[in-house]
């Protein structure tokens, strides 16, 4: 099965496509689609977006409209790369894997506190990946599961990162691109995942403290050890997901 992987910046798409490197054999190809340029190691297709949720949206709806050989269409598609963590269950150069992809500054302020856009009356302000890949890639990879944020604006005070877990009880970790890749994915009745290795601590802004090599490698090995799961993974033959 063909898996389209959707990361922010060309770094992060590289380490996913180091993972693919020997084991894969072959060459990589590089293909060129509006906005992107497309990796393709094997079965698995990795892009650059860009950072935010609207360039990650644009470039993956560009991808599953054009980007598979009509053979080999998509059956995944995983939104990866590097985030930032709320709690110290999760070390830098951890692992997350999302088990619900949340829009954390989707809605509208109020006195009472934040809205969801949900709470509006329109639009969709979570996507669920689907339990079984979510479980079977977290025990490849051995990372910890749970609700990860996309945001616009980097957390960068105590105080957002407590009003963020405030608003979101529970989540692991926050970055810019997993709800716009989801909602490209959800309008292509594509499942969805999203992987984050730990580069930094939601909190206070200290740039210097990002380990962003360590998670670039944690990035790389997830994917290798993962590789198998994601290509194997077949939504009919798990209906539970
Ligand atoms: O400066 C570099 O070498 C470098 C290498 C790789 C990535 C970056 C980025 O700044 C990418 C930004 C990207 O990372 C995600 N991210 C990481 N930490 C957080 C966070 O605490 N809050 C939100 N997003 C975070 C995010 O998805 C960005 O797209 C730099």
């Amino acid at each position: 099965m063909r898996v389209l992987v959707v990361t922010a910046v060309p770094v992060e798409r590289d380490a996913v496509t180091r993972a693919f490197g020997d084991s894969f054999g072959g060459t990589e190809e590089h293909l060129s689609l509006p906005g992107a340029e497309l990796h393709r190691r094997g079965a698995f297709d990795v892009l650059a977006g860009g950072a935010g949720p609207a360039a990650a949206a644009a470039a993956t709806a560009f991808a599953l409209a054009s980007g598979a050989p009509a053979s080999s269409p998509y059956g995944l598609v995983v939104s990866a790369g590097i985030g930032g963590a709320f709690t110290p269950v999760t070390p830098l150069g951890s692992l997350v894997v999302a088990d619900g992809i949340v829009a954390a500054d989707l809605g509208a302020e109020t006195a009472e506190g934040f809205l969801p856009v949900t709470a509006l009356g329109f639009g969709r302000d979570r996507f669920a990946p689907p339990p079984a890949l979510v479980r079977e890639v977290a025990a490849a990879t051995g990372a910890a599961t749970g609700p990860v944020l996309t945001v616009s604006t980097v957390t960068g005070t105590a105080e957002r990162a407590g009003a963020l877990l405030a608003a979101h009880p529970g989540a692991l970790a926050e970055a810019m691109e997993g709800f716009g890749v989801a909602e490209a994915a959800a309008r292509a009745g594509v499942p969805v995942l999203e992987v984050r290795a730990v580069s930094n601590a939601v909190g206070p802004r200290d740039r210097d403290a990002w380990r962003i090599g360590d998670a670039l490698a944690a990035l790389t090995d997830a994917f290798g050890a993962a590789a198998s799961v994601l290509e194997g993974w077949n939504s009919h033959e798990n209906l539970e997901g």
